[in-house]
């Protein structure tokens, strides 16, 4: 409820004492000792409504709780408000209280079934169709560049949002691509991004997407504007631009300011949230990898996850049990990050994405009602794709000194079954491994047995597993446009689910702008000869190290 703090609900207190009192008592070897149908209880299915070959399996069996404790986490969800918020959210109510906005990413992907008013929302599909029509006519050739040719590469040219989301998309179904028309993401504004990006690619046959929900973000304004100096180095003629740049934006008035027709803007509205923006025409690059029909594909996915998080029951709710051991972990445990870990290589960029999806969504100490909040609230988000983190970070996580909480994802079936699969089995036989490492260890009588009477207790204490370290399983069977849009609805909605428990204001992102003034500030003096003023010693000093050696 807004205006109360997280830690004042009753059921944070009760899983206050029942950490304080039983977490010693947690042990997952003993757990599962003790109950044989322990995986029967915390494993959940979800089937997609309008895809029966779309389902997920989230095994949250290994986690350090029992039932009691869970249906206290339920309860602690319940006593949030979180079903009337989450409906809040689908009415199209502003819920971004201090952008006084609503939040209607769910409104990208309902396709004209929600019932909300917000202006806009009857806008979508006539986007979806600009966005079905111009895709088809770039793949099949109809749309050429100036020189009748037809494209082969676009550059997407975005940075946050306008990025994480369509490089992790193409990547994740880069099986559905179209093969000669090749996606490249510039988002840095280091010239060295855009330089290296272009460095091999025809002009003839590029499309520039620059993609800025404002259309003032300085590193994709001031990208945007280099790759339209390298085009017209070669086209010459500035109406040539019309065939090779696109728009996507919220900001007409700044993209035809750029040189940009209307016409060749995709637009969309202030209640998409860039982290919550790859279904908005932010998504172009992705319909023109893999067609329009598989994007459609991947915002069903989406919609399906989302009837999911609407209509069923907190106990059979995936997000909503996501978001439940992720707070037990954050709030009692004390932990601090959760990493994610696709045993899938196709989902390397899958971690990247829900850094910005997760942090800046959470990472945030003042509730709604402007309370300084006394309890943690955004994890820090990392990982990698596995078997790659097992032979780089899984070290730490096996034995170091730090509660990891770890998400294990996986397809049941690859795209490239070379060698009858072998790669595949290789890979899921560490998929299923290391959550049964991670949860039952090794004791020292086991390592006493391994490694014979002459080894030191030194040696035999550091090969030990503590084990009892948690993790949730995600499996499906494949990773489709269907399959993909249901998961990552379902890290969005847990997402949700978190900020609405911690009270904060999920949708903001006030955290980013301090260093963007501080930044153009210094900017401007850099450029003179007086000396800087205004700055700490450390500052003054870093930037008179760059004046001295700089040499551009
Ligand atoms: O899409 P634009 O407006 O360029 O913003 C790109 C990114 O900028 C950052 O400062 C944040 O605001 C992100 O939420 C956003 O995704």
């Amino acid at each position: 409820m807004v205006g109360t703090l997280a830690s004042d609900y009753p059921a944070w207190k009760k899983l206050q004492e029942v950490y304080d009192n039983e977490h010693k008592n947690l042990v997952l070897k003993d757990l599962f000792a003790a109950d044989p149908e322990r995986f029967a209880k915390f494993h959940r299915e979800y089937t997609a409504s309008s895809n029966p070959a779309n389902t997920i399996l989230l095994d949250f069996s290994k986690n350090l709780i029992t039932e009691p404790i869970l249906a206290t986490l339920l309860q602690l969800i319940r006593e949030s408000g979180l079903e009337q918020v989450r409906d809040s959210m689908f009415k199209g109510e502003h819920i971004n209280t201090s952008e006084d906005r609503a939040v209607l990413h769910v409104a990208l992907r309902s396709f004209g079934e929600l019932d909300t008013t917000e202006a806009g929302v009857s806008e979508v599909l006539p986007v979806l169709q600009h966005i079905r029509e111009f895709s088809d006519a770039v793949r099949s050739g109809a749309w050429t560049g100036y020189t009748g040719k037809p494209i082969r590469a676009i550059v997407n040219i975005g940075i946050g949002g306008s990025d994480l989301g369509p490089v992790m998309v193409t990547e994740a179904l880069k099986p559905y691509a179209k093969r000669d028309l090749t996606p490249y993401f510039v988002s840095n504004v280091d010239g060295t991004h855009i330089a290296e990006t272009v460095r091999d690619l025809d002009p003839e046959t590029t499309l520039f997407i620059i993609a800025s929900k404002t259309f003032t973000t300085q590193e994709t304004i001031t990208n945007a504007e280099s790759a339209r100096d390298w085009f017209l180095k070669t086209a010459g003629d500035k109406k040539h631009v019309a065939k090779h740049f696109v728009a996507l934006s919220t900001n007409e008035k700044a993209v035809t300011a750029f040189g940009i027709a209307k016409e060749n803007m995709f637009g969309f509205w202030d209640w998409v949230g860039g982290r919550y923006s790859l279904w908005s025409a932010i998504g172009l690059s992705i319909a023109l990898v893999i067609g329009y029909e598989r994007f459609e594909e991947l915002l069903k996915g989406a919609r399906d996850m989302d009837k999911h998080f609407l209509e069923t029951p907190l106990e059979n709710n995936l997000p909503v049990l996501l978001a439940a051991v992720g707070l037990w972990y954050n709030d009692f445990y004390g932990s601090q990050t959760l990493a994610l870990l696709p045993y899938d290589q196709y989902l390397h960029k899958f971690a990247d994405y829900f850094q910005q999806g997760d942090m800046e969504s959470n990472g945030k100490f003042v509730t709604k009602a402007g309370q300084r909040v006394d309890y943690q609230t955004g994890p820090i988000i990392w990982g990698a794709a596995g078997t790659n983190g097992q032979h780089s970070f899984y070290q730490l996580v096996h034995q170091g000194t730090k509660l990891i909480p770890a998400d294990f994802i996986a397809p049941t079936t690859t795209h490239n079954p070379l060698r009858g699969s072998l790669h595949h089995r290789i890979l899921l036989s560490n998929f299923f491994a290391q959550p049964e490492a991670l949860a039952f260890g090794k004791t020292e009588e086991q390592v006493r047995k391994e490694v014979g009477p002459n080894a030191t207790e030194a040696l035999i204490k550091s090969k030990v597993f503590e084990g009892n370290r948690p993790s949730n399983s995600i499996i499906f069977p494949l990773l489709t446009p269907s399959a993909l849009g249901s998961l990552i609805a379902l890290y969005e909605h847990k997402i949700f689910t978190q900020g609405v428990v911690w009270g904060i204001n999920s949708f903001d992102q006030m955290g980013v702008e301090l260093g963007k003034v501080l930044a153009k500030n210094i900017l401007a003096q850099l450029g003179k000869p007086e000396d800087v003023v205004g700055h700490d010693s450390s500052t003054t000093g870093l930037i008179h190290y760059y004046q001295k050696y700089r040499k551009e």
